[in-house]
């Protein structure tokens, strides 16, 4: 409403400013803070905005506001284009994607500086009329990025409390977790990129005409991506409002001291403030306010269960049926599966196959190629040559999203939860993207509840994952697993490293899997338990599949006593 109170036009200017921070910030940290992918390129999607609408607006003539959309869907498919490759690529993750952005800008300041698109000159946009929406021009420049910093704000709230932002906050703790638990990783970092630089092309747009002359130095400079980087960590980079929070408290400082005579003094002022804020709040002011709320306040409806309504819970996960008996039906079928590292079988031409309901033991001495037989069926590795057969179809090699939809779920050797979310929304992930997923982040959490109490976790719904012991995090992995109401389970040494008690309330946990109608591959080195829990194990030896039974009889046969002790007691 300023504008049409009275005539303020420096204060136009300020908050436009302000505005403009906001917009870029916000943007910046859909991708970056949100999924942990930091660019420094977003001086290139800003710019490539800037340019369109100057160029649309004062070489084509087009009318203003019509060049604003375009500049966005510019900015968007500059955006995906690098994506798209920079994504494929695993080792592009941390410093190289930020260095690989980076020059993006620099060379699309090159291309843009020696063509006629700018020419070396600049271009001017002096001529170009400012669609008058307030009173006079300064005003309407206001509003329009009033506009922009609205929808961004309201873009970045709807993306953090949605299942897409959840997926986008599993991917910055753990990428590989992330895609095991069924989120289309690839898919997601595009779309929050796009996203990002759509908003940070329409603020270029606007930024066109607010400052009416622009050069390629001036506008693919490193002060862009610096600043917004300084911005969202300051203000907390994990919250949706955090970017803003910081783009105010900078754009205030910045104002507050460079016009007065003590310019000099108050930059360095910012700096202390800077690195203070960072070093005493390093998940930003918007993230220390917001954790220290969500402490205070649990999230809600975690209802205390007693042991006899846990053992209500849940509702039948897989077909069941089966128990391992013999005529059960084959739930899958592995032939001639192959995994080598460097010249290393791990896995060689592997063939077995997995029983409805049964509880199949895979065992093998230290390297045999058990956790790679996980890897390779899971998609977290692919597999040089074999199939995997679930369901009738090939799954081998498929992403391991897909792998996770088609109903197979795995545990974590150590476990790997995403350590900055919650208990219950590592959870309510695999309840929303694995197996046939949960629509809303509110199924998520419900299904996920449910798997909590199910583990005894429920009392911890509301902890950082740092918070349980080993033991707790172990069930967590398991939690994790089932949301998603898995046909078929693999489970990597679940037992490894817990106490004789803790193990005895494990294997409990496990029979209730198993009575719950999944299917489970079991890892494990601790022997009792893998004869009081399997119907029959596969033996392992240096990727070979070595001996397959009972298991009774399987351990007693002497090529497998000599696998695990050695010659002499065969
Ligand atoms: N990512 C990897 N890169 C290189 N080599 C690997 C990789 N993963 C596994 N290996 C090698 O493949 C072989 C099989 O390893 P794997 O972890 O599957 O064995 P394992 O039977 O699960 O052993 P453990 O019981 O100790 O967990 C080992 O020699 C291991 O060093």
């Amino acid at each position: 409403m300023l504008p049409f109170l009275k005539p303020p036009a420096f204060y136009e200017s300020f908050l436009y400013l302000a505005l403009f921070w906001i917009v870029l910030a916000t943007s910046w940290n859909l991708l970056s803070g949100y999924a942990g992918y930091f660019s420094f390129g977003h001086g290139a999607f800003f710019g490539a905005g800037v340019y369109t609408s100057a160029t649309l607006a004062a070489k084509f003539n087009w009318p203003f506001l019509w060049t604003l959309p375009v500049a966005a869907l510019v900015a968007a498919v500059i955006g995906v284009a690098v994506g798209s490759v920079a994504f494929r690529v695993r080792g592009v993750r941390g410093e190289l994607f930020a260095l690989l952005t980076l020059a993006v800008t620099f060379v699309l300041a090159t291309i843009i500086g020696n063509s006629p698109l700018d020419g070396g000159q600049g271009v001017y946009l002096n001529a170009v009329p400012v669609p008058s929406l307030g009173p006079s021009a300064t005003s309407s420049l206001f509003l329009m990025m009033v506009v922009a910093a609205v929808v961004t704000m309201l873009v970045s709230w709807a993306v953090w409390h949605s299942r897409f932002g959840a997926g986008l906050f599993a991917i910055h703790d753990d990428e590989d977790a992330a895609e095991v638990m069924g989120v289309p990783t690839f898919r997601w970092k595009l779309g929050a990129l796009a996203l990002s630089c759509a908003l940070a092309g329409w603020a270029g747009g606007i930024h066109a005409l607010f400052v009416s002359y622009i050069t390629t130095p001036e506008i693919f400079n490193i002060t862009v991506p610096l600043t917004v980087v300084l911005m969202s960590i300051l203000g907390g980079s994990r919250h949706w409002a955090g970017p803003a929070a910081g783009a105010v408290a900078i754009t205030c400082l910045l104002f507050a001291f460079t016009g007065s005579q003590y310019a000099v003094m108050g930059k360095g002022l910012i700096g202390a403030i800077l690195v203070a804020g960072i070093l005493f709040m390093p998940q930003g002011v918007m993230g220390k306010l917001w954790r220290r709320r969500a402490v205070r306040a649990p999230l809600p409806a975690s209802p205390q269960r007693g042991e006899e309504e846990v053992k209500e819970l849940p509702p039948p996960l897989g077909e069941g049926g089966g128990g391992g008996s013999p005529e059960a039906p084959i739930l899958l079928t592995v032939k001639g599966l192959s995994k080598s590292f460097r010249g290393l079988k791990a896995l060689n031409n592997v063939t077995l196959e997995v029983r409805q309901g049964e509880i199949l033991g895979l065992l093998g001495p230290n390297g045999s190629g058990k956790s790679t037989f996980i890897n390779v069926v899971s998609g977290h590795f692919l597999p040089d040559g074999g199939e995997v057969w679930l369901d009738g179809k090939n799954i081998a090699g498929l992403p391991a999203h897909r792998i996770a939809q088609a109903g197979i779920a795995r545990t974590y050797q150590i476990p790997r939860p995403f350590t900055q979310m919650s208990v219950l929304d590592n959870v309510a992930i695999a309840a929303m993207y694995a197996g046939k997923g949960l629509p809303t982040m509110e199924a998520g959490r419900n299904e996920a509840r449910q798997w909590l109490a199910f583990a005894h976790l429920e009392s911890k719904a509301d902890s950082l994952p740092g918070d349980l012991n080993l033991h707790q995090r172990k069930f967590l992995e398991l939690a994790r697993a089932l949301a998603s109401r898995p046909r078929l389970v693999l489970l990597d040494e679940v037992l490894c490293g817990l106490t004789p008690t803790e193990i005895q309330s494990a294997v409990q946990l496990i029979k209730r899997i198993r009575d719950q109608g999944t299917t489970i591959v079991f890892v494990e080195h601790v022997m009792d338990a893998v004869m009081a829990l399997t119907d029959r194990i596969v033996v392992f030896d240096q990727g070979l599949l070595l001996a397959e039974g009972a298991p009774q009889e399987v351990m007693q046969r002497p090529a497998v006593v000599e696998a695990y002790l050695g010659l002499a007691h065969a």
